[in-house]
């Protein structure tokens, strides 16, 4: 917020507590930073679900209200294509800026209108149009309506005030069939056939708006006694005049002269004098072709307003002479005592000119060159010079459209506007311009600003109403006692005796040539008391500084003065009363001729003229209960459903919305239900006093008494074991200014919320602390309890696995000992056996013996006896003769059993060796005779891993090896 609202004095009070509170305020603003800081994390999770935001129907339920979270509800909602939330008293309309299919349907209206209740239905302009409707149905006072639309231009004003009207067009009339249908269908067409025509004529191409109204207008539509819709009243304020003869860069004139141009026929452009691609000084851009320009729209609904083709022909006559005046240009004359003269080209222009506006050319040409003073009874003309006969011109064209548009206003209104007897309420529909800051501004802006002001003061006095009546439902005995509002800058602009209107005025009516730097210094002498004037000292340009409500704008002092006076030179009003036009001669019948030289405090000026017009609205809006709807445009270039923050925080400040957001903060902003109070906040008085305690209520079972009880309990605990700081130390009976319980919900100040949610959280990391200290404890404990149980299960597998080998070895001991004895009787027997037979053979083969073979020393069987063959030799035999070179010395472990199973001729099993020898297949002499060759032994590799491993009881052998092992050996 802007200087403007830092120096405002808001006062408020206690209605028991005195002025002691106003310290509490101080103190409440003072902690306005903090309070975004605090809101930040988890507490703003708590206030507000952020997932949730666009669910929220109200602003004024996002908590707390602060204009971050009402922008991002806002924003959230225009995600989702809601285009309008609540706020409090107000309605918030997003522009969308395309068309929104279903959102304005018959169907859609009669839903709203038939509906029990519409305030439960999503938000939406037509539960404003319905209430006021209501409102007037029950006749409760003030039973008049205002529906108030504001917002900055392009924001949707003249879109919302024509929902509004085809509204009730609609609502008010559709039970009123059977009574007059024709009656009642024609004043409700007319009723909406008023705006195409007041916008051809009062809208223009702007660069913010390309349908932009360049007026403020009240429009009051009337209900009979059964809230029939019987007739209608427009007022219109500050119409944009200057357009006519002067278009800002890039915008262009209103939209009438352009549907005449692209829409007349070739008879009317005959008519016209408007020869075909014709140029016009006055039309910039008129190659753009926009919706608005229907001049066939205009004209239908002109008819339907009972405008006669005749007095159609008369208006876009003069229109047409308009276009013709903004051709005429003027060169500089020879010397002071001639007249300028009409630049050639120019000349059949005023021709032209003239005969459109049914006016002597000669006498036209002499009013735009040349001055008449008046010096007693005597007149004086004066040649003007080439700067003020293009002004003349200028001046002509202004006051001609200004009283056309005046003359359409008020045709309309006698068309439309119903007999005083046949109405008693109304529903007025107010359209005006929204707050203006430009690069430069001046007398328009300050009007449009002053206006805006007006209407803030009207709503914040509302608002303050509203906020007052929810404090009264809740039943809190509190009160804004005195909130001083925008009056201080009100006072400085339209204030009496002394302020910048009454200045303004004093400067124009007393026809001294003004000048903007003899004016500034007037204003710095008499209004520096006032804190909402400044000057920037070191501007070049003379200019003053007013802190608005919604801003600080500057109002540059060049040219104010004259355009308050808005002087029209009294032989331009002759001339045009002279015409033969009757259109133009009844339009400037009536009109004043004021001599610029006439002196007089009663001369009317433009903001006199507008501070009496605003002044009547007021004093309207008084009498009726206001509607506020607030119009936001959410990007500066129309896109559609672009959402810009930083357009739409300033125009929320703009509109006043956060102007409210302050209001409450200077009561209870935060407003929580009791069951979520306590379920955040009961830790508080569970820590702060262990005899209290918290019981958990269910809501629906206990009632919000019950609930109000236990909030009551937890606050006193709160507040009583506050530790407070010197400066912050406020009594008890204070607190009450903190905090409010109220039927449902608690109503906190910032600093109750601080107090509250500093407690929870040291109650939080106190608690946090214990919980870990028991963690760490538990841990521990765990982490001992499973060492020695993994050390107790270690040493049963490791004892259970020892038992397990011993066993195994055992058993596998047993085997062997037992196979091998078993073996060893066997051969020994086998031994023994052969060794006996072969003893009684030797014996008697001793005596058959050749002598020769003897002598040679070798063993030989005798041919006619089959020899013995040895089958297998006894191991102990085996092991110390036969292989003994081969076996003993280089055989070792699996190798050497293999060579004495074969020497046992103990056949493979499974083929894994194979033996050959020389000695076995031979017949053996002798067995004591020692086996000669030598023994080949053919191992197969196995497949298996360690096939050929002796069993070796240190090393691992394990599975199928083992067993295999095991029976091998
Ligand atoms: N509810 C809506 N749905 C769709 N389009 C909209 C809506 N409201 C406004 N618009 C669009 O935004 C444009 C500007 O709206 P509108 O002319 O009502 O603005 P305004 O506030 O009256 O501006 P100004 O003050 O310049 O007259 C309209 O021409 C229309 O296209």
């Amino acid at each position: 917020m802007n200087s403007a609202n830092n120096g405002r004095n808001v006062g408020v009070g206690h209605r028991h507590g005195g002025g002691t509170v106003k310290a509490f305020i101080q103190k409440v603003q003072s902690h306005q930073p903090s309070l975004k800081e605090s809101l930040n994390g988890e507490i703003q999770a708590f206030l507000t679900d952020e997932d949730q935001l666009h669910t929220y129907d109200d602003l004024t339920k996002v908590n707390p209200v602060t204009p971050t979270t009402v922008l991002q509800c806002l924003q959230a909602r225009y995600s989702v294509k809601v285009f309008y939330t609540h706020a409090g008293c107000t309605l918030v309309a997003l522009n969308p800026f395309q068309p929104i299919p279903d959102l304005y349907t018959l169907d859609v209206m009669k839903e709203y209108h038939s509906a029990p209740q519409p305030q439960e239905f999503k938000p939406h302009i037509f539960i404003v149009a319905e209430e006021a409707y209501r409102n007037v149905k029950g006749q409760l006072e003030p039973v008049n309506q205002s529906l108030v639309v504001s917002g900055e231009s392009g924001a949707g004003k003249t879109w919302t005030s024509r929902c509004l009207m085809k509204y009730y067009a609609t609502v008010a009339a559709s039970s009123s069939v059977m009574k007059s249908q024709d009656t009642v269908e024609r004043i409700e067409r007319r009723v909406l056939d008023s705006n195409p025509i007041m916008e051809a004529f009062g809208n223009a191409c702007t660069l913010r708006n390309n349908n932009s109204s360049r007026f403020g207008k009240y429009i009051q539509l009337q209900l009979d006694r059964g809230q029939l819709l019987v007739g209608a009243s427009v007022q219109t304020y500050l119409l944009e005049k200057t357009r006519v003869a002067c278009q800002p860069a890039n915008e262009r004139n209103f939209h009438i002269f352009y549907q005449m141009m692209k829409g007349a026929t070739v008879e009317q452009r005959r008519e016209w004098k408007m020869n075909h691609g014709q140029r016009f000084a006055w039309l910039p851009h008129s190659e753009k072709t926009l919706e608005e320009d229907c001049f066939h729209e205009t004209v239908r609904a002109m008819v339907h307003l009972g405008i006669n083709a005749d007095r159609q022909r008369q208006i876009f006559r003069v229109l047409a002479g308009i276009l013709q005046l903004g051709n005429l240009s003027f060169s500089s004359a020879v010397d002071e005592t001639q007249p300028c003269n009409l630049e050639e080209p120019t000349k059949d222009f005023l021709q032209k000119a003239a005969e459109l506006l049914r006016v002597p050319p000669v006498e036209l040409q002499m009013c735009l060159r040349v001055r008449t003073l008046k010096a007693g009874k005597q007149s004086v003309l004066k040649p003007c010079s080439q700067a003020e006969c293009s002004m003349r011109r200028d001046c002509l064209a202004k006051v001609i459209y200004a009283q056309l548009f005046e003359w359409l206003v008020m045709f309309i209104n006698n068309s439309i506007c119903a007999d005083e007897s046949t109405w008693c309420n109304f529903i007025g529909v107010l359209d005006v311009y929204g707050f203006e800051c430009f690069y430069t501004n001046n007398l328009e802006q300050l009007c449009i600003n002053y206006a805006n002001e007006k209407l803030q003061q009207h709503f914040v006095a509302h608002y303050l109403r509203a906020q007052q009546e929810e404090y009264v439902t809740e039943g809190l005995q509190w009160s804004f006692i005195k909130y001083q509002d925008n009056q201080s800058c009100l006072d400085l602009i339209e204030g009496s005796p002394i302020s910048v209107f009454s200045l303004l005025n004093e400067e124009s009516r007393l026809n001294r040539t003004s000048d903007a730097r003899t004016l500034r210094l007037r204003l710095e002498k008499e209004l520096h008391d006032n804190s909402n004037i400044s000057w920037d000292k070191f501007s070049k340009e003379p200019h003053f500084t007013v802190s608005h409500y919604a801003g600080k704008v500057n109002y540059q002092l060049q040219g104010m003065v004259e355009k308050n006076k808005d002087p029209v030179p009294p032989e331009l009003i002759k001339l045009l009363q002279k015409s033969e036009d009757p259109l133009l001669r009844q339009v400037f019948t009536d009109k004043e001729t004021e001599s610029p030289n006439s002196k007089g405090l009663n001369k009317v000026t433009v903001v006199s003229k507008f501070k009496n017009s605003l002044e009547s609205l007021m004093k309207i809006l008084h009498t009726t209960t206001p509607h506020y709807t607030r119009c936001i445009k959410p990007n500066p270039d129309c896109k559609p459903l672009t959402f810009k923050k930083e357009e739409v925080i300033m125009q929320l400040e703009a509109c006043g919305i956060v102007e409210t957001i302050h209001i409450s903060a200077a009561g209870f902003p935060i407003r929580i239900l009791y069951k979520n109070f306590l379920q955040r906040y009961g830790l508080i008085s569970r820590h702060i006093n262990s005899k209290f305690r918290f019981h958990h209520v269910d809501a629906e079972v206990d009632g919000n008494v019950i609930l109000q009880q236990e909030v009551e309990k937890l606050l006193r605990a709160a507040l009583q074991h506050k530790v407070f700081d010197p400066l912050h130390k406020l009594e008890s009976e204070k607190h009450n200014s903190w905090v409010h319980c109220g039927r449902t919900k608690v109503f906190l100040t910032q600093l109750m919320l601080d107090l509250l949610e500093n407690q929870r959280k040291k109650i939080m990391s106190r608690c946090a602390f214990s919980i870990q200290c028991c963690w760490w404890r538990y841990q521990c404990r765990k982490r001992r309890a499973r060492q020695r149980s993994t050390i107790l299960i270690q040493a049963a597998v490791r004892s259970w696995l020892v038992r397990k080998q011993v066993k195994r070895w055992n058993r596998a001991a047993t085997v062997i000992q037992r196979a091998w004895r078993k073996r060893r009787a066997l051969l020994k027997s086998l031994a023994d056996a052969e060794l006996d037979d072969a003893e009684d053979l030797a014996e008697e083969e001793e005596q058959m013996l050749d002598p020769v073979a003897m002598e040679k020393g070798s063993v030989q069987l005798s041919k006619s006896t089959k020899p013995v063959t040895v089958r297998g030799w006894p191991l102990g035999l085996a092991l110390a003769s036969a292989p003994s070179v081969t076996v003993s010395m280089t055989a070792r472990g699996f190798q050497k059993i293999m060579y004495v199973m074969a020497c046992l001729n103990l056949s493979s099993r499974r083929g894994e060796y194979k033996v050959e020898t020389n000695q076995y297949t031979q017949e053996l002499a002798s067995i004591r005779a020692q086996p000669r060759g030598s023994i080949k032994l053919h191992c197969k590799r196995s497949p298996l891993l360690y096939a050929d491993r002796q069993p070796d009881l240190k090393s691992y052998v394990t599975g199928f090896n083992e067993i295999l092992l095991e029976k091998s050996l």
